[in-house]
């Protein structure tokens, strides 16, 4: 079984566009978890354009599924996480203005820095995932790091096979193989929705989890948009 874990930055994007607290985070974080969700991964970044390091904390005595902080380990984000001892912690090499994650770590060249911050992690008892790009240079550089996953960086896949191209799934899949071959767990995420989650899950072994935002909200909105309308007529009669 693959682990669904939902990214509820847009909710904050939402409510960060009028100010006050709608909607909640706090309550769509319990809510995902109640409607069958097995985490809540959030990824603040340093200008909280949408979740808040006080939503961190607020989060933290809520989640009672896996809770999974993702960022650049810059020292806020490290305390943060140190402090908030969540289930995992994934690393992203998001530079500072970045719109969304736009890349993997370069496994290679970053070993030492990675190793480091991966064993003051573990050492608090924080299960590790590193966010990589599909190629299997990057996954056996991940493997020297100390991590205990790697997250599969989606966005190529979920781009060609868009357009048609099943064959954009094939390096995820050497890139599971060979990651379970080193005693890495594999995740995977950004741009996973419900057009292309199932072909994924189907061809990626080994696959524990999956942390799906951006497609997640943009389609629970619309398959409750018809409903809302309707209840909004029935009460304008
Ligand atoms: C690492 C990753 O792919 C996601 O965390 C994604 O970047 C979400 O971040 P935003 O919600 O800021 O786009
Ligand atoms: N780690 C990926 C994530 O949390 C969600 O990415 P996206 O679905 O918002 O692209």
């Amino acid at each position: 079984m693959t682990k669904l874990s939902v990214n509820i930055n847009k909710i904050a994007t939402l409510r960060n566009a009028r100010g006050g607290a709608m909607p909640n985070v706090v309550q769509v974080a319990k809510d995902v978890e109640r409607f069958g969700a097995q985490g809540v991964t959030i990824h603040p970044r340093p200008d909280e354009r949408h979740i808040r390091y006080q939503d961190a904390i607020d989060l933290k005595p809520v989640v009672t599924t896996e809770f999974n902080i993702e960022g650049n380990p810059i020292d806020k984000f490290l305390d943060l996480v140190l402090s908030l001892k969540p289930t995992q912690a994934t690393l992203v090499p998001d530079a500072v203005d970045a719109i969304t994650s736009n890349a993997g770590w370069d496994t290679v060249k970053n070993e030492a820095y990675l190793r480091e911050v991966i064993s003051e992690l573990k050492r608090n008892g924080i299960r590790t995932s590193i966010f990589v790009d599909p190629t299997l240079k990057m996954i056996e550089g991940a493997a020297k790091t100390g991590t205990d996953r790697i997250e599969l960086y989606t966005e190529m896949f979920a781009h060609d096979y868009a357009l048609g191209n099943t064959d954009a799934v094939k390096p995820y899949t050497a890139c599971a193989k060979r990651a379970h071959e080193l005693g890495l767990g594999v995740n995977a995420g950004h741009d996973l929705s419900l057009h292309n989650i199932e072909f994924f899950k189907q061809q990626v072994p080994h696959l524990a989890e999956v942390s799906i935002g951006h497609a997640l909200i943009c389609e629970a909105l619309y398959e409750g948009l018809e409903s809302v309308i309707k209840q909004y007529l029935t009460k304008l009669k």
